[in-house]
C-alpha cells in the first residue's frame, strides 16, 4: 500500500569556506544549525524528522525561508541521502521539482519524451503517441525538435510540466514554483494538474502560498529550523485564514 514513513530523518550539508577557521571559532560557542567539524562547517538542514503519510493524504510543507521544505522534498525524491534515520517510500514516485530533471540536455524535447515513455515500460508506439500528446500540450513549436539545453527556463517548465503530468505517479512530489507559469499556460495547465493530483495517491507540495494549501491539501507539516513544529489537518494548523 502506498505510503511514506520517516523516522529520525537527518540531512546535513558540508560547507567548505576559505575562512572556515574563524567561522568555526564563532560557532563553537553556538547551538544553532551550523556545526563546526574537523575541517569544515556543517549545516543541519533537517534535524531528526519523524512522520508517516498515508494513501489519500495531500500534504503541504510550509515554513519560513530556510526551514527545510525543499530539502525534505528532495530527500523524498531520492536526490539527497540522509545522514541518519530511516526513510521508506512505498509506491512509484514522480516529482515536479526541477523542470528538466531526468532529461538528457543533448537530446531534443521529443526524444526525451519518447525515452521517458520507453523507460516507463511503454511500447515504441505508445511512447510516440505520448510524445504527440505532450508536444501539443507544451506548445513549444519547432523548439520541441531542438536539444533541451537550448530552452529558456519557461520552456523547460512547459516541457517538464507536460511530461510530468502525462502519467500520474503513486506519490507526487511538487515544488510550488511549478504552479507559476505564464497565465495562458496555467489556464490550460489547471485541468491537467487537477487530473494529476487527484490521480496520485499521495501529494507532497512545498509552498509559501496558503491559497494553494487550502485548495489542494488535507494536511500541513510546518517546518522551522529543520524540524517539524506542527503537523495536522489544514483546518487545525491554519484555522483563521493564516
Ligand atoms: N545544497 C545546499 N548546500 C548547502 N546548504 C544548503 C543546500 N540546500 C539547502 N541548504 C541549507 O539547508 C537549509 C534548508 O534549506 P531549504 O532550501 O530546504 O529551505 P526552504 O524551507 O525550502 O526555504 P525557502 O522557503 O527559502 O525555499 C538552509 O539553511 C539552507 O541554507
Amino acid at each position: 500500500m502506498t505510503h511514506i514513513e520517516a523516522e529520525g530523518l537527518a540531512i546535513e550539508f558540508p560547507l567548505y569556506h576559505h575562512n572556515a577557521r574563524s567561522l568555526k571559532k564563532r560557532l563553537l560557542a553556538g547551538h544553532g544549525r551550523l556545526k563546526a567539524e574537523d575541517s569544515r562547517v556543517v549545516v543541519a538542514a533537517l534535524r531528526g524528522l519523524s512522520f508517516r503519510i498515508e494513501r489519500g493524504e495531500r500534504v503541504a510543507l510550509i515554513g519560513p525561508n530556510g526551514a527545510g521544505k525543499s530539502t525534505l522534498l528532495r530527500t523524498l525524491a531520492g536526490i539527497y541521502e540522509p545522514v541518519a534515520g530511516r526513510l521508506i517510500l512505498e509506491g512509484e514516485v514522480g516529482s515536479l521539482i526541477d523542470a528538466l530533471a531526468g532529461m538528457d540536455p543533448l537530446l531534443t524535447g521529443r526524444e526525451n519524451i519518447v525515452l521517458r515513455g520507453l523507460y516507463r515500460g511503454m511500447t515504441e508506439m505508445a511512447a510516440s503517441r505520448l510524445a504527440t500528446e505532450i508536444v501539443d500540450f507544451a506548445g513549444l513549436g519547432e523548439f520541441i525538435d531542438l536539444p533541451v539545453r537550448g530552452y529558456s527556463s519557461g520552456m523547460g517548465v512547459r516541457l517538464g510540466f507536460a511530461l510530468a503530468t502525462a502519467m500520474a505517479p503513486d506519490i507526487l512530489l511538487m515544488d510550488e514554483w511549478f504552479l507559476a507559469g505564464d497565465a495562458d499556460f496555467m489556464a490550460r495547465a489547471e485541468e491537467r494538474l487537477t487530473r494529476l493530483v487527484t490521480g496520485s495517491e499521495i501529494l507532497v507540495i512545498a509552498t509559501h502560498d496558503m491559497t494553494i494549501v487550502r485548495k489542494w491539501c488535507t494536511r500541513v507539516i510546518r517546518l522551522e529550523g529543520g524540524a517539524i513544529v506542527a503537523d495536522g489537518p489544514v483546518a487545525k494548523i491554519l484555522p483563521d485564514g493564516g
